[in-house]
């Protein structure tokens, strides 16, 4: 645990440097507010600090305001250190955002049993972000191919939109679906045909650039967002990605399995007020056109003309 001992006295900082040692913590130390301001703002800031209450300049009561108003992420464990010993500063101290506080003259035996509540709290405290960490996984991405979510695909939908805005790009959205895969599952078991769409996911994450949206909509079917200029660009694009599919050969359970699939592309010029929903069915009616077609195609249609830009809710819903 990395902890800071702040305080204009160093045979303070010595005493308590001397109880700390004892556990597994790496010391650093500030002789002023500033000074300590400056080890939480590093690259290696500190998850527990003991601070001095009184100092010249920033008081450590002002330093920890400003940490408690300005640290975004991972909040210090934050012990005042004072020789007052009255009620009222004790509420004082928290009350500005301390989490604890100790009385001068240290006592050792005070120092160990408030270190031992800080790990406590900083544990839980690092058990909590860890599970946020796996809930927003979750939350965004498929469990079964890593790439975006249904609904993390659609709230990207609006931040794309925006870019190619600012960037005056065109937007293209295409709705991907891997041909007969019902009878890759009847022919090789659905764990086969799970590792296809582990693989399908990869090729499209890999073919596509890293800035383009890849999620999976459901089952077989992928959405896939990109910023392009026009529809001969869309078209390069996505057959690049159709012939990638067509060509990766997916290994499993000493099996072999080659795949294509269908693309239908919708290129639109970017609107704040356009809906995903409007531009997806678009998509779609290309794709059923390209599985109409014999599968393994892409078809692109195209919105392109300038003049609608002047009639808002001709595409949305
Ligand atoms: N293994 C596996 N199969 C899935 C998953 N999600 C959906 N499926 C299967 O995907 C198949 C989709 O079949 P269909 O909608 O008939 O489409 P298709 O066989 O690909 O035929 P076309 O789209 O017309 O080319 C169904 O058999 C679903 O059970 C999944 O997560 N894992």
């Amino acid at each position: 645990m990395r902890v800071l001992i702040v305080d204009d006295d160093p045979t303070i900082r010595m005493t308590l440097e001397g109880v700390l040692k004892k556990h597994d913590c790496e010391i650093y130390e500030a002789d002023s507010g500033f000074k300590a301001l400056e080890v939480i703002q590093s690259d290696h800031p500190p998850e527990l600090i003991f601070m001095d209450w009184n100092m010249p300049g920033l008081s450590g009561v002002e330093v920890t305001t400003l940490v408690r108003e300005t640290v975004a992420e991972n909040q210090p464990y934050v012990i005042i250190i004072s020789s007052n010993s009255d009620d009222e500063d004790v509420i004082k101290a928290l009350s500005y955002g301390a989490d604890d506080y100790i009385v001068k003259p240290i006592d050792g035996r005070f120092l160990n049993a408030k270190f031992a509540v800080a790990q406590r709290i900083l544990g839980i405290q690092e058990k909590l972000r860890q599970t946020n960490l796996v809930l927003e996984k979750l939350a965004y991405y498929d469990e079964l191919t890593g790439v975006l979510n249904r609904r993390a695909g659609n709230a990207s939908f609006q931040v794309e939109m925006d870019r190619a805005i600012r960037k005056e790009q065109n937007v293209s959205i295409a709705m991907v679906d891997i041909d007969h895969f019902k009878k890759i599952n009847d022919a090789f078991g659905h764990q086969t045909g799970d590792e296809v769409l582990r693989v399908f996911s990869r090729v499209l994450r890999q073919t596509m650039r890293p800035y383009d949206i890849v999620c999976r909509y459901g089952g077989e079917e992928f959405m896939l967002i990109a910023e392009i200029n026009n529809k001969d660009e869309a078209s390069d694009l996505f057959e690049r990605v159709r012939e990638t599919v067509s060509t990766t050969q997916i290994r499993h359970a000493n099996q072999t399995i080659n795949i294509t699939a269908s693309f239908g592309v919708h290129v639109v010029i970017p609107r704040t007020d356009m809906i995903l929903k409007s531009l997806v069915q678009k998509a779609d009616e290309a794709l059923y056109e390209a599985k109409s077609a014999g599968r393994n195609k892409v078809i692109i249609s195209a919105d392109l003309d300038e003049s609608k830009m002047t009639e808002p809710g001709s595409i949305t819903d």
